[in-house]
């Protein structure tokens, strides 16, 4: 049986109390995980805050940035390591790691490096009485120890999207992986030791949120920043706890995100993109799409052609060949999305495919957290199918008219992460994405990214942006030097 133990200064720390880390294929038992209380939070802190003066803190940019690649070439050696945690803990098919999860788990260490050794910072002259001038020159910093709290949906990518550029920047960080998915973040430990980055630079520590220690780390008065993703809810209540000691924060939250359709779309395209961003693993993408709208015209024969694709999903192990559809990540999460399948008939929706709890034919398989994808028509904008994030593999299809309308419909959510608009009219696709309340609008494509960009979301999806160069406003501390003349 596997053990997750907690990474501090660079070892492998064990603690009574443990909790079971289950496989949301069967249930079966993957092994178990070492729950940090607030001595080894603390101990992960002291070793991150020791680490900011001690060796990483003496290295030059340059040395930095070698160390960080040799980490993003180690994942790559041990990928298949990485892909089988990886799919224990989340139960994805392995295609789609292989895919996805584990590369960008390497290119996030090698992205950001990059991006930031070439950036400038500002310097302006100023005029003063003597003629003589001044100059101000920017000068970046690190901001510190950061906490990094992740979710389980996309483990290894999200928690490395932000280590990347907090250790790209000089930071040290402690990191708190969701309590569903150890694995990945765990051996990230031993790669960072085989690479020979100084112990106490990167930590991690297991457990809970509340009163366990997603808490203990973010209430910790010397982490000097959190960066988190995960709901809006738990995003609310990690503000208030860098409230104490006004911390700064990166919020990465949840979406209710729309995809327009335009009878002028490419009909075939819109499909696959549409399949892809409501279905690609078990609908637990932050970005993916639970309100589609599509054009009059074309409503009937899109959503045809969806209920045929999804007829076609097939449901099945990480390790089968054939299938492309996973379990939720738990039988907790599975209990929720249920919750909102009977919720949706309650309030009225046709289902059109799907809509249940599927009979896998295997007593085994039938233990874990599996559930049909989903696509309803006919509920009112003001259901609660429509305004929750579910999180699931589902989708609500609507017809609409104008394009006032549609607008209108997208706009009509507390979040605004994403949004996916299908035309074969340019500027109509210009023109519409402007308007859009969302921090990321896609055109004819969904998912797509370039790690130049600015990642983030508007209204309830999170506050400040990250990729590229904007995660330097994040994490780092940018000072001004004036220099009188
Ligand atoms: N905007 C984005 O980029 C993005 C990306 C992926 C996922 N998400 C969102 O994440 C959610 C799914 O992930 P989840 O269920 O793991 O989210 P979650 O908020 O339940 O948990 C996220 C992390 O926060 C920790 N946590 C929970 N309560 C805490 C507390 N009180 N203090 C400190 N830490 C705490 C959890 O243990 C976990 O590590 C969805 O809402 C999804 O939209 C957003
Ligand atoms: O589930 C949410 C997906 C987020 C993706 C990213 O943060 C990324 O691609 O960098």
């Amino acid at each position: 049986m596997k053990e997750f133990k907690n990474f501090i200064q660079g070892e492998f720390v064990a603690t009574e109390k443990q909790f079971e880390n289950r496989s949301p294929v069967d249930y079966s038992l993957i092994g178990m995980v070492h729950e940090a209380g607030r001595e080894q939070v603390n101990a992960a802190v002291q070793a991150a805050k020791q680490a900011l003066q001690g060796p990483w803190g003496q290295l030059t940019q340059a040395q930095r940035i070698t160390l960080l690649n040799k980490v993003a070439e180690r994942i790559n050696e041990r990928f298949e390591e990485f892909l089988t945690a990886e799919c224990l803990d989340t139960g994805k098919p392995r295609h789609l790691a292989a895919h996805i999860d584990i590369p960008r788990g390497a290119a996030n260490f090698k992205a950001f490096s990059e991006t930031l050794a070439n950036h400038p910072t500002e310097s302006f002259r100023l005029d003063t009485p003597d003629t003589l001038g001044a100059l101000n020159l920017g000068q970046r910093t690190p901001k510190g120890v950061i906490a990094v709290i992740a979710p389980w949906n996309l483990p290894l990518l999200l928690m490395t999207w932000k280590v990347g550029p907090a250790l790209a920047c000089g930071n040290t960080v402690v990191v708190k992986p969701s309590e569903e998915t150890p694995a990945t973040t765990t051996l990230l430990g031993e790669v960072m030791n085989e690479c020979g980055v100084p112990a106490g630079v990167f930590n991690v520590v297991h457990g809970f949120g509340p009163d366990s220690a997603g808490a203990f780390l973010t209430e910790h008065p010397q982490v000097d920043a959190i960066t988190f993703t995960g709901e809006t809810r738990t995003g609310e209540i990690i503000m208030k706890a860098a409230a104490c000691g006004l911390r700064n924060i990166s919020l990465e939250c949840g979406g209710k995100n729309p995809s327009l359709i335009f009878a002028d779309a490419d009909i075939e395209k819109a499909v696959e993109g549409t399949m892809r961003s409501a279905f690609v693993n078990c609908g637990q993408v932050c970005l993916g799409t639970e309100r589609v709208y599509v054009q009059r015209p074309l409503f009937e024969k899109f959503l045809a052609r969806m209920k045929e694709e999804v007829a076609k999903l097939k449901l099945g192990r990480p390790e089968d060949p054939q299938a492309n559809f996973g379990p939720l990540v738990s039988l907790e999460h599975r209990d929720k999305v249920a919750h909102y399948y009977q919720l949706a008939q309650k309030e009225g929706a046709k289902v059109e495919i799907g809509g249940g709890i599927p009979d896998m034919g295997d007593p085994e398989l039938n233990r874990g957290a599996w559930i049909e994808p989903t696509i309803w028509t006919g509920l009112p904008e003001t259901a609660r199918v429509i305004k929750e994030e579910i999180f699931g593999p589902c989708c609500h299809i609507a017809p609409f008219d104008t394009e006032e309308e549609v607008i209108a419909l997208a706009n009509a959510t507390n979040y605004g992460l994403a949004a996916a608009i299908w035309t074969e009219n340019t500027s109509r696709a210009l023109r519409v994405a402007q308007r859009i309340e969302a921090g990321l609008v896609w055109v004819n494509s969904w998912f797509l990214r370039d790690l130049r960009t600015a990642f983030g979301g508007a209204k309830q999806s999170g506050i400040g942006r990250e990729g590229g160069v904007h995660g330097l406003e994040f994490y780092t501390e940018l000072k001004n030097i004036c220099i009188k003349l």
